[in-house]
């Protein structure tokens, strides 16, 4: 059982993710319909740690620094696994991802999948068929390229949060490490609502120490060393993605 900080957390009933019409949607509100998870996705019990999750950001960058989606994807779910473990109460922000990920999969098994292959290919692809909603919703309201910018800034709020888990003090508050991390990046793009519920799933976080542990990967020490190794890859394909949307004028899709 993992140990709450929070008042919150407190008689909480475990509960699979399961994805129904009835649960609290969340997001565009352009997709009501979410594909079937695997258990393995819906309960985040598969058995396997964060490390290899955030491993699959390494494999995300080629050569010449183009970052595949492919492993850009992977490295979501495998992120999706782990928040269903933090319980049910974070299910509104997996939904959100999910279905952002399968929009991007979708992309990836049409007849354009070639063209999704990285997100320098996509860009370019979309932009040059004008496939993309530059300044208001219109006919493109769920483009790869502006689906893949919400994952790119929720990529930086990760990137914060595992730098404060990585360098905090063994008695420091995940809910104030996580909070943030989330005022410094995606708060700023979230409309009220959204920053209050989130702020109190925040409420509900386990200990740090728990949440090493629940990490996998062996004591707190080893947890925190892998977070080191783990974060510059995390960082590039960040960075690489943020010159590429600040090139192409894409960071503020509507
Ligand atoms: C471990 C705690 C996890 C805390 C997660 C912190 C992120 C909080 C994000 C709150 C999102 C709320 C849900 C809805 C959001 C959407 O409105 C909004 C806009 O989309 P739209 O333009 O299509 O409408 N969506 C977004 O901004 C994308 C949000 C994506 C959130 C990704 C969170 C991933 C969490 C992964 C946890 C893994 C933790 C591992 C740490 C060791």
């Amino acid at each position: 059982m993992i140990r709450r900080e929070g008042k919150v957390g407190r008689g909480l009933r475990p509960r699979s993710v399961v994805y129904t019409s009835l649960d609290f949607l969340v997001g565009s509100g352009r997709r009501k319909t979410l594909l079937p998870l695997s258990p393995a996705m819906a309960t985040g019990d598969d058995g396997h740690g964060l490390k290899e999750v955030l491993v699959t950001f390494k494999k995300c960058l080629t050569d010449n620094q183009e970052v595949l989606l492919d492993p850009y994807l992977e490295g979501w779910k495998g992120l999706v696994r782990f928040l269903n473990t933090m319980g049910s109460i974070f299910s509104f922000i997996s939904k959100d991802v999910v279905t952002k990920i399968q929009i991007m999969e979708e992309f990836r098994s049409s007849e354009r999948k070639d063209s999704y292959v990285s997100l320098q290919s996509m860009v370019s692809y979309e932009l040059s068929n004008d496939l993309v909603d530059l300044k208001k919703p219109g006919d493109h309201p769920a483009s790869g390229c502006r689906t893949i910018l919400r994952l790119h800034r929720a990529l930086r709020w990760l990137q914060l949060f595992l730098e404060g888990l990585r360098t905090s003090d063994t008695d420091s508050r995940t809910s104030v490490l996580c909070t943030d991390a989330y005022n410094a990046s995606l708060a700023n793009y979230h409309p009220w609502i959204i920053r209050k519920a989130t702020t109190v799933a925040f409420y509900t976080l386990p200990t740090r120490d728990a949440f090493l542990e629940n990490m996998k990967v062996g004591t707190h020490e080893e947890a925190v060393e892998m977070l080191g190794e783990a974060l510059p890859s995390i960082c590039e394909v960040y960075d690489v993605t943020q010159a590429l949307y600040s090139q192409h004028n894409l960071l503020d899709l509507p």
